[in-house]
């Protein structure tokens, strides 16, 4: 291709840069100049899909990339967080002028995000962290799209971004959610939620593993059961596709040859730090991120089991009818909601702090299709939010009757799980939560008494207005 064609170009040929860039040319119908550190990949994205290939343009330095490019640019980066966004940025801004857009579309930390777009301002470049979920297969066919920056700047990647965007009864997936970092931060609390919903699938999955002993082929009919109902999810329909897999190798299930260590690649950890910098209990969250932490001490978990014994069955009091069953649904159900409603707390909160004015009914509707927490159940918050102001979900009308209703099977579980000494962190977070959000009179009138004993940290008290410090009694 001669010079300055390509619509736009996408920086990084990864796993989500490559099938980033062939929606764009798929259903975008659009020309993107293709570029990668290592160049020779740019050339393979092209060869491996030459029914697209006339709309793709692989390129093999940066000078090459911006050069195919129409002006006024759009490049989108889609390589790893932290340094090598930094690195990719050193290397192009140099080709860039003032009114080409530069978007991170990778995870990113939404600190770094503003201080991006701080950095980039004084180039007349604008500066967009926007954050893209569903994975492979999302980002190649219809992925959702949570877009930061400059709103100004978002009518004119409008329509590039709404025809990859994945469409919920016929709209597109992806909105303008505020300025700066608020694309990338409302990512970030995607992710937290992802966590924390994929650790308590895994903590109910380890219930009727460990305590009740049923196979995984068993377990994913549960699962595909259960996504007939509340529980309707791709989180959950891809559990029972994971535990319905069977390994070529050993001919059992796949499931059971993976080492129990997950990685992680930053996401959940900047949710829950986050959430703390905001003082909102993300306590799922938190418990999720723990729990992978925990999980990749392999070698120190086995030594305690040696110590310590594992999962005592005989105590433990599960059972895979009907009823038993039901019960762990249910608890399932009212963990999910808490677990969102923590979320969703801390979006409320940055939303404040920031000035961002986030649209929380609108993040539930582009999350309904395309990314990884998609279900049935963000169409209840879109219409939580819809009905009006909400200060926690926990309260909205529609939720306060469901977790009602669910919020006994939950103790239940929790309580027959630490019986029989299996790990539910996750499930047991959201309970906790639970009954200290509920609690008028909660324990921290005790802490305040402590602070003020040894720090003269001052209390307000019950019966009159004012801040109290009291001569305490000197241990
Ligand atoms: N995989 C997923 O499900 C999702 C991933 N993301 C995010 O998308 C981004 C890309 O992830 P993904 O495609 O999965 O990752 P991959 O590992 O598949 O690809 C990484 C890309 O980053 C490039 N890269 C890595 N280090 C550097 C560096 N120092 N300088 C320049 N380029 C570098 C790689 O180039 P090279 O080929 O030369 O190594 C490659 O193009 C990440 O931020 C990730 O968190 C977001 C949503 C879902
Ligand atoms: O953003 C994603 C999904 O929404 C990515 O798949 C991300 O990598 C998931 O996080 P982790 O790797 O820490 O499990």
């Amino acid at each position: 291709m001669s010079g300055n064609q390509a619509d736009l170009g996408v920086l990084g040929m990864g796993t989500m840069g490559a099938s980033l860039a062939l929606n764009f040319a798929d259903n975008g119908g659009f020309t993107v100049a293709l570029g990668n550190r290592t160049t020779e990949k740019t050339y393979g994205v092209r060869d491996d899909n030459p029914e697209l290939a006339e709309r793709l343009v692989p390129t093999d330095s940066i000078e090459h990339f911006v050069s195919t490019l129409k002006s006024p640019r759009v490049v989108v980066l889609m390589v790893n967080a932290g340094k090598p966004v930094d690195d990719q940025m050193a290397l192009v801004l140099p080709h860039l002028a003032p009114g080409d857009i530069l978007i991170d579309a990778g995870n990113a930390d939404f600190n770094d995000t503003v201080r991006r777009e701080k950095a980039v301002k004084p180039t007349g470049v604008h500066f967009v962290g926007m954050g893209v979920s569903g994975g492979e297969v999302g980002a190649r066919n219809g992925p959702s799209i949570m877009v930061g920056g400059d709103q100004a700047v978002w009518q004119r990647l409008k329509p590039l971004l709404e025809p990859i965007a994945a469409k919920f009864d016929g709209s597109p997936c992806v909105d303008w959610l505020g300025p700066d970092g608020a694309g990338h931060f409302v990512k970030t609390i995607h992710n937290g939620i992802e966590y924390a919903d994929m650790q308590m699938i895994a903590e109910v999955y380890g219930i009727l593993r460990d305590a009740v002993g049923l196979r995984p082929q068993e377990m994913a009919d549960i699962f595909a059961d259960w996504n007939t109902r509340d529980l309707q999810s791709y989180l959950i329909e891809i559990s029972s596709l994971v535990l319905a897999e069977r390994d070529p190798e050993t001919g059992g299930a796949l499931v059971d040859q993976i080492v129990d260590e997950a990685g992680q690649k930053g996401t959940g950890r900047w949710s829950v730090i986050e959430a703390q910098k905001l003082g909102v209990g993300a306590t799922t969250l938190e418990a999720a991120v723990s729990a992978r932490g925990i999980s990749s001490r392999r070698a120190e978990r086995a030594e305690a089991a040696r110590i310590f014994g594992g999962v005592k069955t005989a105590r433990a009091e599960f059972h895979a009818d009907h009823e038993g069953l039901a019960e762990l649904e249910a608890a399932l159900v009212a963990a999910k909601i808490i677990a969102y409603a923590q979320g969703y707390a801390t979006l409320t909160e940055a939303s404040k702090e920031f000035g961002w004015n986030l649209p929380l009914g609108e993040i539930a509707r582009i999350w309904r299709a395309g990314c990884i927490i998609r279900s049935r159940f963000l169409d209840d918050i879109t219409r939580a939010y819809e009905a009006g102001d909400v200060v926690n979900l926990l309260l909205a009308p529609s939720f306060t009757s469901r977790i009602e209703g669910a919020q006994e099977a939950l103790r239940r579980v929790v309580a027959k799980a630490s019986l029989a000494g299996i790990p539910v962190p996750a499930l047991s977070a959201a309970l906790a939560y639970f009954d200290d959000y509920r609690r008028a009179r909660g324990t921290t009138n005790l802490t305040q008494g402590q602070r003020d004993l040894f720090g003269a940290h001052t209390f307000h008290r019950l019966n009159r207005e004012g801040t109290f410090h009291h001569k305490w009694p000197q241990a």
